[in-house]
């Protein structure tokens, strides 16, 4: 499995050193990567969260958690819709914390372990809206006024990098070094990139393929022969009808929102997805740490 995931960090790491090469500017270029690594790996890692903590789910239970899961989206919508500042803090929020998370899966954490995923899980994402601020600005215009922010960005950065250097050093010594090399190299791409391609290269190979690899470690007892045939199939039914859900959605509001407000109503509802996610993979995760 671990090879499956040093393939992916190649490939996106290729990906974004390619576009800064010979693809600057290429919407095309960012179009084919966002799209095709949000349908393969960013959406189906999130899509047997059913599955996690109970591999033989039956189906009162698996009913039992599709009406907890759609009851956290319903409040956080609501959150959206009544406090949209709040909403995206605390989307911010979780997300770092659970981008940072999928940076440890082998090697669990002793000490301060939620102060290190939030804190990584920020560095990660202030180089990604930072290093293309004038996007990132036009899109979040919608619910706040950013537009005073940018000449922080690189203190951001570097605070949020020296914390999380300092708690990896704390937490593994000299053999934290190659995962702070790791970081360092990445926020360097991640800032050269434009706003979507960054987000979506970290997305799916830093975070989402680790995660699912994850996942299938756990899974793979239960899945009889042909493990990664059947591992698919188990991801398929939740990712087509998140695809269908949000393409759907996006369709029915394209004539009356600009390019920018749909972003944002994408990411808002990658956010009414990831909220209930992020709380069971937690679950999940932290169950697995005290197997290491
Ligand atoms: C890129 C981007 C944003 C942040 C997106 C985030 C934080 C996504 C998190 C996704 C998660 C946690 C998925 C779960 O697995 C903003 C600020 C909304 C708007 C500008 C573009």
């Amino acid at each position: 499995m671990k090879g499956i995931e040093t393939a992916g960090k190649i490939i996106g790491a290729t990906l974004g050193i390619s576009y800064l090469l010979f693809f600057e500017g290429n919407e095309m270029f960012q179009w084919i990567c966002f799209a095709t690594i949000l349908i393969s790996i960013g959406i189906p890692h999130g899509a047997i969260d059913h599955l996690l903590l109970n591999p033989v789910v039956g189906r009162k239970n698996l009913i039992r958690f599709i009406f907890k899961y759609l009851l956290i989206i319903a409040v956080y919508l609501a959150i959206w819709l009544i406090f949209p500042i709040l909403a995206l803090a605390a989307f911010l929020i979780m997300s770092a914390y659970h981008f940072g998370q999928s940076h440890f899966l082998k090697t669990p954490l002793n000490k301060f372990s939620s102060l290190t995923y939030i804190s990584l899980g920020s560095f990660i994402l202030s180089t990604i809206l930072w290093g293309d601020f004038n996007y990132t600005q036009s899109i979040l215009a919608n619910i706040i006024d950013v537009r005073g922010l940018p000449q922080y960005g690189i203190f951001v950065i570097a605070f949020f990098w020296g914390l999380s250097a300092t708690l990896i050093g704390v937490n593994f010594g000299e053999k934290g070094l190659i995962l702070v090399l790791e970081i360092s190299l990445l926020g360097l791409l991640l800032y050269q990139l434009p706003l979507l391609l960054g987000f979506i290269i970290y997305f799916g190979f830093w975070h989402s393929l680790p995660s699912m690899t994850e996942e299938f470690d756990a899974l793979k007892d239960y899945l009889e022969n042909q493990k990664l045939k059947n591992f698919i199939k188990k991801l398929l039914p939740f990712t087509s009808m998140s695809l269908i859900g949000i393409a759907l959605i996006l369709l029915f509001f394209h004539q009356m929102m600009e390019f920018d407000q749909l972003t944002l109503l994408f990411f808002i509802l990658v956010s009414l997805i990831s909220a209930p996610h992020i709380w069971y993979m937690n679950l999940f995760l932290e169950a697995r740490k005290n197997q290491y």
